[in-house]
């Protein structure tokens, strides 16, 4: 056998990971030359479906991490702890590291790529954003040539299988979300889907391989979908929308104030539920499914499409990833850091503020039927500066009013001031929800 494979974690992405190491055949031959040395686990009395050779399992992970015999350590447990840890004794170690540990990449990136560096080894990460999806790959080597001006994602398998089915049987949240996580496709925490910040940690990996600097997690703006109700999934069909949680990271036209300076280009990177117009290609993406549009120059736009969570499809990237460290190690005998592999970032991207986005909203009110309502909110809006589509009035609820309001393309900024000045007007009696339009 010729690379020694330490799997810390069997759950659902590591049994997948076992299964296609185990069964090579029909698949690339480089497989047989991988042998799956040590798995860790918690807990190791706990029944498993998969026939492991005698002796592999352990959980002792922090000696698989360190054994001298291992080529390269694969972490699929997850968390922040003690997955960073594992990863950082492994690379100290010496060996390479796969991933799909999006959490951890997206905190302690610059730690770990730094002392990967500094040791010569790398770090694969292809199933932490988009699972099978290959996007990782795609914006490290074959984009490589082009200018990436946006990147558009559905990176949560388990808020588009919610949202998709909200949609489609007008099913309730918590009892969706519980078919999530018993398909494998929900994280250990599932409020990690449900708010956006598992969506903020891969759109943060994303932006940062497409831009070419570090990105701060902190920077990525982040809204969930607990507050998406069915009535504004059914208000949006009927304006021709569905209500996606996208992910989204642009380069923005507008330079730093300090020297108008093309190097200092802002990105502007955010999750939100969003609405999508029926006719764009990211609105009929639906279930567990994942997509990444990616604009650049000169290749226009692209979409990658596939399953973004559950066993096989992240197993099909993790198993990737092994291969392409194995095949370096096959054939260089001093592996050097291949650059388009690894990932050299000397900076951090600057951030554009919320305030600054152009971007057109959706608003939902409810107002006391009074004469005038309509007019009042237009004035407001008017007033800053916010161009509305559209204003319907949507139903009747005792002696409530709804309103429903679209507007053109607006400064976030503008857009928010005006809705600080509604919410406090006598006639509005609440503002049941803000959606951005794509
Ligand atoms: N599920 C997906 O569809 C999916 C898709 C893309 C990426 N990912 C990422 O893949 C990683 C793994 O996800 P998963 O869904 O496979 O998780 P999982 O089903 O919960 O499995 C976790 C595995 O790690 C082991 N483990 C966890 N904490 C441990 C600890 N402290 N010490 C020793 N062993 C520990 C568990 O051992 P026991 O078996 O003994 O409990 C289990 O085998 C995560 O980073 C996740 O974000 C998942
Ligand atoms: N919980 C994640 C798993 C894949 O990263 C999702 O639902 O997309
Ligand atoms: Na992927």
């Amino acid at each position: 056998m010729g690379f020694k494979i330490g799997l810390l974690g069997l759950g659902t992405v590591g049994a997948g990971t076992a299964e296609i190491l185990l069964s090579p055949d029909g698949r690339h031959p480089l497989l047989q030359e991988l042998e799956i040395y040590r798995v860790g686990v918690r807990d190791i009395s706990r029944p498993r479906s998969l026939q492991l050779p005698e002796n592999v399992l352990t959980s002792d992970l922090e000696a698989i991490a360190t054994d001298p015999e291992v080529d390269i350590v694969v972490e699929l447990i997850g968390g922040l702890e003690p997955a960073r840890s594992l990863i950082l004794q492994a690379i100290a170690s010496g060996k390479h590291v796969v991933t799909a540990n999006k959490a951890v990449i997206s905190r302690y990136g610059e730690e770990i790529f730094e002392a990967a560096n500094a040791k010569g080894v790398y770090i694969m990460l292809e199933a932490a954003v988009g699972g099978g999806i290959p996007v990782i790959q795609t914006l490290k080597q074959s984009l490589g040539a082009n200018r990436i001006q946006t990147v558009i994602g559905i990176v949560n398998g388990t808020t588009n299988y919610i949202l998709t089915r909200m949609q489609t049987e007008g099913a309730d949240f918590a009892e969706v979300l519980a078919d999530a996580q018993q398909l494998g496709y929900a994280e250990a925490d599932p409020a990690a889907d449900v708010d956006g910040l598992d969506a903020a940690d891969k759109i943060a990996i994303l932006a940062s391989l497409a831009f070419g600097g570090r990105i701060k997690l902190a920077d990525v703006y982040c809204e969930g979908i607990r507050q998406v109700t069915a009535s504004d999934i059914d208000y949006a069909d009927k304006l021709g929308f569905v209500i996606k949680l996208l992910a989204i990271a642009q380069k923005n036209c507008q330079t730093t104030e300090e020297n108008g300076d093309k190097e200092n280009e802002l990105i502007s990177i955010r999750v939100h539920p969003t609405c999508v117009s029926k006719t764009h290609p990211l609105a009929s993406v639906n279930g567990v499914y994942n997509a990444i549009l990616v604009e650049g120059e000169p290749i226009g736009q692209l979409m990658l499409y596939g399953r973004g969570a559950g066993a096989g499809p992240t197993a099909s990237a993790v198993v990737s990833d092994i291969m392409n460290i194995a095949a370096i190690l096959k054939t260089e005998t001093v592996p050097i850091p291949h650059p388009l592999l690894s990932c050299n970032h000397q900076h951090y991207c600057q951030i554009a503020k919320m305030e600054e986005l152009v971007t057109r909203f959706y608003a939902r009110f409810l107002t006391r039927d009074t004469p005038g309502v309509i007019g009042k909110l237009g004035t407001c809006f008017g007033n800053h500066k916010v161009s509305l589509q559209s204003v319907v009035q949507t139903g009747i609820h005792g002696d409530l009013v709804e309103i429903v309001v679209v507007s053109h393309d607006v400064k976030e900024g503008n857009f928010q001031q005006a809705i600080a000045e509604i919410r406090a007007m006598e006639s509005i009696h609440s503002i049941a929800s803000i959606l951005r339009v794509l």
